[in-house]
C-alpha cells in the first residue's frame, strides 16, 4: 500500500500510453489473441490500447477484490468472466489478461486460477508480482508507489531544495 517512506513513481498519460505501446508491441510475437480480459478497473486503460494496437475486439473484465481476513488475504470476485470468454479459451482460444501492474501478485494469482492458459500482461511489476506475469513493459521496486494520471492532478511541487520557491 502506499505509505509516506515509500518512492514515487508518477506517470503522465503521455508515458503511459508509450508503455501501453510498447507492451502491444512486446506481445505481438506472442499473438495472436482471441480475446482480452481486463482487470477492473485499473487494466481497463491499458487494454483499451493493447486491444486498438493488435486489432482485437473481443474484450471482456473481471473485478475481484482483495481484502485482509484474519491475516490471509483473500479475494473476493465482484464480477466474473464471462461463460462466453471461458468457452472460447476451453476451445483453445488464446486469452489475453492485461492489468495496468502487478505488485504483491495476489490480483494476478486470483485471475490467472480462472484462466489457466491465458497469457498475462502488465504495463509495470514489482518483484514481488513479478513471476506472476508472463509479459511486462518496466519494473519499479517493492517499495515504489506507481501514480497512474487517472488518479492525479497538476499541483504544485517544492523545489528539491526545499523551501516554497
Ligand atoms: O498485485 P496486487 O498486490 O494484487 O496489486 C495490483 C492490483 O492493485 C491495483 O488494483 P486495485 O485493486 O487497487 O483496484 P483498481 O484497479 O480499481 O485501482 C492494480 O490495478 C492491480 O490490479
Ligand atoms: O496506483 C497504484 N499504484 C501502485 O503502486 C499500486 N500497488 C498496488 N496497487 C497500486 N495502485
Ligand atoms: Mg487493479
Amino acid at each position: 500500500m502506499n505509505n509516506p517512506g515509500q518512492k514515487s513513481f508518477p506517470v503522465s498519460w503521455d508515458q503511459f500510453h508509450r508503455d501501453s505501446r510498447a507492451l502491444a508491441w512486446r506481445l505481438t510475437s506472442v499473438g495472436p489473441f482471441d480475446a482480452i480480459v481486463a482487470i477492473t478497473r485499473g487494466g481497463l486503460v491499458p487494454a483499451a490500447i493493447v486491444a486498438r494496437e493488435l486489432n482485437i475486439r473481443t474484450i471482456e473484465s473481471v473485478a475481484v477484490k482483495s481484502y485482509d481476513h484474519q491475516a490471509q488475504s483473500a479475494i473476493k470476485v465482484l464480477k466474473p468472466i464471462s461463460q462466453q470468454v471461458l468457452d472460447l479459451a476451453q476451445g483453445g482460444g488464446k486469452i489475453l489478461i492485461v492489468d495496468d501492474l502487478v505488485d504483491t501478485g495476489a490480483t494476478a494469482r486470483a485471475v490467472r486460477e480462472m484462466l489457466p492458459g491465458a497469457h498475462f500482461a502488465t504495463v509495470y511489476a514489482k518483484p514481488k508480482g513479478r513471476e506472476m506475469v508472463d509479459t511486462f513493459i518496466t519494473e519499479v521496486s517493492q517499495d515504489t508507489w506507481i501514480f497512474f494520471p487517472w488518479d492525479m492532478d497538476v499541483t504544485y511541487a517544492a523545489p528539491i531544495s526545499g523551501g516554497t520557491d
